[in-house]
C-alpha cells in the first residue's frame, strides 16, 4: 500500500535518507544488520541483493512500516512507499484511487497523478480488479507520484511491467526527479535497466550492506580484465569475482584506492565496469555467504 509518513526535516544537511547501524529482526534471524548510509537529496537509488537480502525490510523501516531493533534511520520530508504487492481496492476505479488519494494526503497533485495514467494509457473507469497486474501497479504508481513526495521508495517497481513499461517508467521517474528535486529509492532485481538511471547504489548481502554509495565513484574504483587462463588477474587489487571458461579467465577487480590505474598489457584486455556486471559479480561471490 502508499503509505505516506509525515516526518521531520534534516535540516543542516542535504540528506534526503540516514541510516545508522540499522538492525531488524524477525523473532531470532536478524534479517539486516550494521546498515549506515547517507543518501543525499536528488538522488536515484538502486537498492539490489538477492532474494530475501533484506531490502524490503529496509524500505519498510525506512517508511516507517517496521520498527528497527537496532540503530536509527530518519527520512527527509514526505515519504511515499509502493510495496511490492502494489495493492489497490480492487472494486475502486483508477479514478477512484486517485479520489483516495486526494483525501489521504496532506499534499496532492491532480494532475501530476492524472498525467501518469494517461501517459501509460491507464483507463480511469475500470474497476482495479479487472486491470492486469502491470496496469494496477501504475495506479500505485501514480497514488505515490501524486503525492508530492521527497523520498519515493519503490519495491519492485518494474516487476509486473514489460519492457517497454520498465524503460518508460525509468524514464519518467528520472523526470519527476529532474522536475521536483524528489529522491528515489528503488529495489530491483533487473539492475541491466537501471544503468543511466540510478547514480547511487545500495548493495545489501545477507541483511548487511555490502557497498552503498556514488554509482560512478564505486564502479570507476573497478575493472574488468578478459585474458588467458590464469589464477590471477593482471593487475594490482581485490578480487571480486574470477571466471574461467576453457583457456579464457575474466576478472572483476576492485582496484588498490590512491593509485593511478593499471594498464594491463600483452593478451589482455580491460573494460569498464557496468552496474550489471558489478551487481552480478557481487551476487555471485555473496551467494554462500554466511547468515549473521
Ligand atoms: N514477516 C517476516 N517474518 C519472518 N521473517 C521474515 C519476514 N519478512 C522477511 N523475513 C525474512 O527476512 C529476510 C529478509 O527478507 P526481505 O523480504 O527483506 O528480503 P528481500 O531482499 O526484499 O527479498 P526479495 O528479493 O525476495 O523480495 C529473509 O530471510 C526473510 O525470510
Amino acid at each position: 500500500m502508499t503509505t505516506v509518513v509525515e516526518s521531520a526535516d534534516s535540516g543542516t544537511t542535504a540528506l534526503a535518507v540516514r541510516a545508522q547501524d540499522l538492525g531488524k529482526r524477525y523473532r531470532a534471524k536478524w534479517a539486516l544488520r550494521e546498515c549506515s548510509f547517507e543518501l543525499p537529496v536528488g538522488r536515484v537509488a538502486a537498492l539490489v541483493g538477492a532474494n530475501g537480502a533484506g531490502k524490503t525490510t529496509l524500505m519498510s523501516v525506512l517508511a516507517g512500516l517496521l520498527k528497527p531493533d537496532e540503530g536509527s534511520a530518519g527520512v527527509s520530508g514526505r515519504v511515499a512507499f509502493v510495496s511490492q504487492e502494489k495493492p489497490v481496492y480492487k472494486h475502486f476505479t483508477a479514478a477512484d484511487m486517485l479520489r483516495l488519494g486526494a483525501h489521504l494526503n496532506t499534499v496532492w497533485d491532480q494532475g501530476r497523478a492524472e498525467r501518469w495514467l494517461e501517459r501509460f494509457e491507464i483507463p480511469l473507469g475500470k474497476a482495479c480488479g479487472k486491470l492486469s497486474g502491470g496496469q494496477q501497479a501504475q495506479v500505485a504508481f501514480a497514488l505515490a507520484i501524486g503525492s508530492r513526495p521527497t523520498v519515493l521508495m519503490l519495491d519492485e517497481p518494474l516487476a509486473n511491467l514489460d519492457p517497454l513499461a520498465r524503460r518508460e517508467v525509468t524514464a519518467e521517474l528520472l523526470a519527476e526527479v529532474e522536475e521536483t528535486g524528489m529522491t528515489v529509492l528503488l529495489s530491483t532485481h533487473v539492475v541491466a535497466e537501471l544503468g543511466g538511471v540510478a547514480d547511487y547504489l545500495l548493495l545489501l548481502a545477507h541483511g548487511r550492506l555490502l557497498a552503498g554509495g556514488d554509482l560512478d565513484e564505486l564502479l570507476a574504483r573497478h575493472a574488468l580484465y578478459a585474458g588467458p587462463k590464469s589464477d590471477v588477474p593482471p593487475a594490482l587489487g581485490t578480487v571480486v569475482e574470477a571466471r574461467h571458461r576453457g583457456n579464457q579467465s575474466t576478472f572483476l577487480v576492485e582496484l588498490p584506492a590512491d593509485q593511478p590505474r593499471p594498464a594491463v598489457a600483452g593478451q589482455w584486455t580491460e573494460r569498464p565496469v557496468t552496474l550489471e556486471d558489478y551487481v552480478l559479480a557481487q551476487l555471485a561471490a555473496t551467494r554462500k555467504g554466511i547468515d549473521a
